[in-house]
């Protein structure tokens, strides 16, 4: 605890290590064998989004995402519609951000010594006034946010359709309402067989979209054995969360996923976009959609309320509980 604790205290964070040349890594970072290793095969469904508008050509889309949600829980998404320079924006400006000297990180008061950033932006009385966001990447943040909540819902239209519902079902819920910024950042790792980048977990939230640069190193749980995602240049990841997952009576599944330390000199970088629900009041209740239990399938889990949501939330350490194990029936 004391070592940890002088980390913590350091502010350098995994990347003030890896840039002090370090050839061993400090005990702290040591996991379990079976915490890194592990079988994989590489591969996960791609969904082209260039038809999606096309009333002929939806229909195959929408079997292609209930398919993909149902039985992965993550796929990547192609030809969607936002331009790849801004992208490339974001990536680049994150990466900027955190390769800037510490003074000039100061201006944030975000945890950029723990190697990631995340800045809530929405609903507005969460989010942060625009001259709170470091000015490194808040234009471009600006912009990704209007494009990644535009295509989260395009996604959500479709996971809606999938489950055999109105396509605006799961957005009038206000289930995309919560939308946070992630800017994850994994700097090279000389001893990658004894360390993670992060361990495995499972997404509390509803949606999330993930936009990794070109460095490998995320790996999804896929019948018991890991699968490295190669992400196609330009695509757009999604996966489900615990939140979707018990709203659609378990028709889509939240799986476990976890990054690889990183054994390349350029650093990973990934962008990381979570999608919660929005308003609810102190004693609404969210659980299985009722057009979903039926005779056949009955509710596969009880309803819960937000305190109990928010509270599995923030005492979920990453190897506790998820909360769609809790809330099993
Ligand atoms: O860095 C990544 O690609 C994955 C990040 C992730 O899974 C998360 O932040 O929930
Ligand atoms: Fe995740």
């Amino acid at each position: 605890m004391k070592e940890v604790k002088e980390f913590d205290e350091s502010k350098t964070g995994v990347k003030g290590l890896s840039d002090s040349g370090i050839t061993n890594i400090p005990r702290i970072f040591i996991h379990a064998p079976e915490k890194i290793s592990g079988e994989n095969s590489v591969g996960i469904p791609v969904i082209d989004l260039s038809d999606v508008q096309s009333p002929d050509k939806r229909p195959a889309i929408v079997e292609q995402i209930r398919e993909a949600a149902s039985i992965w829980g993550f796929f990547q998404v192609i030809n969607h519609s936002i331009p790849l320079s801004v992208l490339d924006e974001i990536i680049t400006a994150i990466k900027r951000f955190h390769e800037h000297p510490q003074e000039l990180k100061a201006e944030s008061e975000a945890a950029t010594w723990h190697d990631y950033v995340s800045v809530w932006l929405s609903p507005p009385d969460m989010a942060p006034p625009a001259d709170r966001i470091p000015t490194v990447y808040r234009r471009e943040l600006a912009v990704w946010d209007k494009h990644a909540a535009e295509m989260g819902s395009v996604v959500a239209e479709l996971l809606s359709e999938g489950l055999g519902l109105d396509s605006k079902r799961l957005k009038q819920l206000s289930l995309l309402e919560t939308r946070i910024f992630g800017g994850m950042y994994y700097p090279y790792c000389p001893q990658p067989d004894l360390t993670v980048g992060l361990s495995d977990h499972t997404d509390p939230g509803v949606l999330t979209i993930l936009l990794p640069n070109q460095v490998w190193g995320l790996q999804v749980m896929h019948e018991g054995k890991w699968v490295d995602v190669k992400p196609l240049p330009g695509a757009l990841l999604f996966n489900i969360g615990d939140f979707l997952q018990i709203v659609s009576n378990g028709k889509y599944k939240s799986v476990q996923h976890r990054v690889l330390a990183n054994p390349k000199k350029e650093a990973r970088i990934s962008i990381v976009h979570w999608f919660d629900v929005g308003n609810w009041g102190d004693s609404d209740e969210h659980g299985p959609l009722p057009e979903l239990i039926l005779p056949e399938k009955p509710a596969q889990y009880r309803r819960f309320t937000k305190q109990e949501y928010l509270e599995n939330f923030y005492s979920k350490g990453l190897d506790s509980k998820s909360l769609v194990a809790k809330l099993k029936l």
